[in-house]
């Protein structure tokens, strides 16, 4: 792997649509390249939600990430890779019990209990079958008090340790998390962080409910496939697997 860069913005609109305006304007970066800032202006979540966060309080930031042995057919581990590494820098602050609530939910909502404590979105360029690059971002709640009514489910780790932190201190710890990872990802090895996403996964064990197209029904995880589909197998056996916009969980 060639050099890592750390870049500090103070205001950015977002850090995912800075860094990928930085790679689309011919920008030279490392194979590895974060992009942090304290505050954004326009954060972006998944299904076109936006992403707010305080400033002080929330850890956002973007991984470019170059894997030359990654091919479209396997995006997902990247994926994976962010959720195993965002999982292990929470995983440092908690103790025993509270490590064991943490899980991920498809397709890369970092979970406590039901709780929301982390959102990651990826953003891929391909280039014929292969991944040229990934800019993963993450936005993580560290030192918030509480959350608005309309994010009854957020939860910081704040609110799970009592402990405040600098957020500059966690991301340097997610970076030397991820430098642990990387070596085998970035020859291509992903059997390990698939193992860890599917022991990790939310509602992984029994039958849970989820709407479709068709409406409402209970089903099971099966698997999730290499490009990052949810495998469900209904109550009959009828399997079925779902890119992320045909599917929803539902409050059981
Ligand atoms: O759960 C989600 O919907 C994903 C949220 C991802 C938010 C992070 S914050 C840093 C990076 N920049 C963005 O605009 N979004 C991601």
């Amino acid at each position: 792997m060639d050099t890592s860069l750390l870049e500090f913005i103070d205001q950015v609109d977002s850090t995912n649509t800075y860094l990928t305006g930085q790679i689309a304007s011919g920008r030279d970066l490392p194979q590895l390249h974060t992009v942090v800032c304290r505050q954004q202006t326009a954060g972006r979540g998944m299904r076109g939600n936006t992403w707010t966060s305080r400033p002080g309080d929330s850890l956002t930031f973007s991984i470019l990430l170059r894997s030359d042995m990654l091919q479209g057919k396997q995006q997902f581990a990247v994926s994976e890779l962010a959720a195993w590494a965002v999982m292990r820098t929470f995983a440092y602050y908690m103790n025993e019990d509270q490590k064991q609530q943490l899980r991920v939910k498809w397709p890369n909502d970092i979970f406590y209990g039901d709780r929301k404590l982390a959102g990651i979105l990826i953003e891929h360029s391909l280039t014929g079958t292969r991944v040229d690059y990934s800019v993963i971002g993450i936005g993580m709640n560290i030192n918030d008090e509480a959350f608005p009514p309309e994010l009854p489910s957020a939860i910081s780790l704040r609110m799970i340790t009592g402990r405040s932190l600098e957020p500059m201190e966690v991301l340097i710890r997610l970076h030397s998390e991820l430098a642990q990872l990387l070596p085998d990802f970035l020859l291509g090895r992903y059997q390990d962080v698939h193992r860890h996403y599917m022991k990790h996964l939310y509602r992984r064990d029994g039958f849970f409910l989820f709407t479709d197209i068709q409406g409402q029904f209970r089903a099971q995880i099966k698997d999730v496939t290499p490009e990052g589909r949810l495998v469900l197998q209904r109550e009959d056996g009828w399997e079925r697997a779902y890119a992320f916009k045909e599917v929803r969980f539902d409050a059981e």
